[in-house]
């Protein structure tokens, strides 16, 4: 075919498209929302404020402007790494790594008492506290985003994990022999099926970061956060860890080369217990007495209770309610749900740290955020 005969595959598509028959954006799909809105339609301990979702998206879209909120963000924290610093192959493994690992930090000890890692002369704790250990044992020699070191029984024992994530506090890692059993399995998968390296499963995803997620929740039982709800034959996926580990690598290539994926913008607000934290306090989502208290008093609420399943879902779909508010609002802006989220993360940490929690967390220990 010479060089001006147009493919004519290409211009049947073309065609479709124009006639609107074709939204180039079909190719996989992930089902988190679908699962979540339905959560929604069944919810009787959690209900979504929409006046507060609208007035939530007015000021959430003025404050994400006017701090420059875009995937640069991610790298502009000073304990992530950078792509420069330990280049692309090593810097998808150890966001991997990360992903793998983080979930389940929060502590009912006082502050000074709290697990906690000591880094480069300054204490982390939280999601940083794993950042900042990741980092120190890769500074000690200790190959933790290795996959092979991660299957070496002898080499990645629960001792040596004990060591990478040693506090200077007497409180251990919350759901260590958790930890070491992702390791474990992901090692086992990765060395089954994409050669060792994770970088082979993001190529396996061909660009879609819908493909990463279904990917990861079909090969690795420990990004399979999915739960039945109310007797449901079909579980609900949720798939925090997997969704962030797309939009972590998203953020830090900031869209290019491991980073690029095409359908970046069908990820949701990860389900986590910062998020929900933050949008009960401004009002977007509101809870029944019994879970209130059961929030309030700090009580155990399982993971993959039916309490636990709208506390999650419904947060998803609230966070949706308000980027489709920040769009009709603003209709040439770029936003998506993982920039959102990563606001209303970076957020409620800002609130902790200036003692300006009003509500608690809801308490879940789980493997899955
Ligand atoms: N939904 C959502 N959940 C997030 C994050 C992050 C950190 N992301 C960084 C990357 C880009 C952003 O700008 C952030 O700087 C951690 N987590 C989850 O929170 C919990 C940890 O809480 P705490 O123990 O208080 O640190 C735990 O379940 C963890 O998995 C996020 O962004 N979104």
């Amino acid at each position: 075919m010479s060089d001006d005969e147009a493919d004519p595959e290409l211009l049947a598509l073309l065609r479709q498209h124009l006639q609107g028959k074709l939204t180039l954006h079909d190719g996989p799909e992930t089902g988190v929302l679908q699962g979540a809105e339905y959560v929604y339609d069944n919810a009787i301990d959690v209900a979504i404020d929409m006046r507060a979702c609208k007035n939530a998206a007015a000021v959430i879209y003025a404050q994400m402007q006017q701090k420059g909120y875009s995937p640069a963000t991610w790298a502009a924290h000073e304990l992530h790494p950078s792509r420069a610093e330990l280049g692309d192959d090593a810097m998808v493994a150890f966001v991997f790594t990360m992903d793998l690992l983080n979930f389940s930090f929060w502590s009912e000890l006082p502050e000074a008492e709290r697990f906690t890692i000591e880094y480069r002369g300054r204490r982390w704790t939280g999601y940083w506290s794993l950042v900042a250990a990741l980092r120190r044992a890769l500074d000690e020699g200790i190959p933790i985003t290795d996959s092979h070191f991660w299957q070496d029984e002898e080499e990645c024992t629960l001792d040596v994990l004990r060591h990478v994530f040693r506090s200077c506090t007497n409180e251990e890692m919350p759901l260590l022999a958790e930890r070491l059993a992702c390791l474990r399995e992901a090692g086992q998968v990765l060395y089954e099926k994409y050669e060792c390296h994770p970088a082979n499963l993001i190529d396996e995803a061909n660009g879609s970061a819908a493909a990463l997620v279904n990917l990861l929740a079909r090969d690795f039982k420990c990004f399979r956060d999915e739960h039945v709800f109310e007797g449901r034959r079909k579980p609900i996926r949720i798939l925090k860890r997997a969704q962030i580990l797309a939009a972590d690598l998203w953020a830090c290539f900031e869209g290019e080369g491991y980073g690029d994926f095409w359908d970046i913008d069908k990820l949701t607000m990860f389900a986590d217990y910062r998020v929900p934290q933050i949008l009960n306090s401004m009002g977007c989502i509101s809870y029944s007495p019994p879970l209130s208290t059961a929030i309030r008093t700090k009580r155990d609420i399982p993971s993959g209770s039916n309490w636990e399943m709208q506390l999650r879902a419904c947060s998803i779909w609230c966070v949706e309610l308000i980027r489709r508010e920040i769009v009709k609002q603003n209709p040439d802006c770029r936003l998506n749900a993982i920039l959102i989220d990563f606001f209303l993360y970076d957020t409620i940490k800002e609130m902790e740290a200036a003692g300006q929690e009003t509500v608690p967390h809801h308490r879940t220990r789980s493997i899955w955020y």
